[in-house]
């Protein structure tokens, strides 16, 4: 029996929330080491194997990888989620850094100040509302299929709903003005596999809290 990918990172969404949910949509189970402890994390630094003493770093196939992107397109391509053809697979890459600079605007929101904080996040949700959802409304609209490129489930649906789903915590209506957002929502949340990871008791994350963000602190020292 092949082994789990593991995975290495704090105990938080942070850069690694995308690669439990690619996994999880694909329906691959996998382990988790939490980093909790400045010891922990110098105890990787000094194995090393992180190749630029960072983290995201995941186990698979008899590699370590580090980088959230790399990581992210690797397990597409092996879960046959990134498309038919380079055209395909251009335009999943496309949609997928989109998401994953709104979902970093909001990770990262988490460790300003207080005074800033709700700011910065009022101001990502506004983003997401003007700049990023009506692009994929208008995908979908043009498109005309369920899914954002060709008629296959891929990496950028995932993401796209991982990222409407950040947004909706910081702004319960941000859908209102997407007809065809909230339609995909509810399509690809009922995919099995996703349905079964939006259950409470997964291994997806909660949003950033106080405690989080000091252990991740004191772990980075910044
Ligand atoms: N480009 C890298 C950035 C990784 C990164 O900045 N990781 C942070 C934690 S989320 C880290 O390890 N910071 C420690 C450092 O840069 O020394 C990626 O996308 O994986």
């Amino acid at each position: 029996m092949a082994t789990k990918p593991k995975l290495y990172y704090f105990r938080g969404r942070g850069r690694m929330e995308s690669i439990r949910w690619l996994l999880a949509a694909a329906g691959v189970e996998f382990e988790e080491e939490f980093i909790e402890t400045a010891e922990q994390y110098e105890k990787l630094q000094k194995d090393g194997r992180l190749l630029f003493g960072q983290v995201p770093m995941i186990e698979i196939d008899g590699m370590v990888l580090t980088q959230t992107r790399a990581i992210l397109s690797y397990l597409a391509a092996k879960y046959d989620l990134y498309g038919k053809d380079l055209k395909e697979t251009v335009r999943i890459n496309m949609y997928a850094d989109g998401t994953l600079d709104l979902m970093l605007m909001i990770a990262l929101a988490a460790f300003k100040p207080p005074a800033e904080k709700e700011e910065s996040l009022a101001l990502v949700a506004q983003k997401a509302q003007t700049r990023y959802f009506p692009v994929f409304e208008k995908i979908l609209k043009d498109h005309g299929q369920d899914f954002l490129v060709g008629n296959k489930f891929s990496w950028a649906d995932i993401q796209l709903l991982e990222a409407i789903l950040m947004v909706e915590e910081l702004n319960a209506s941000v859908l209102s003005d997407f007809r065809l957002l909230q339609a995909f929502k509810t399509r690809i949340s009922n995919i099995p596999t996703i349905k079964k990871f939006l259950q409470p008791g997964s291994q997806r994350q909660p949003p950033p809290d106080s405690h989080y963000v000091e252990v991740v602190r004191s772990i980075l020292h910044f």
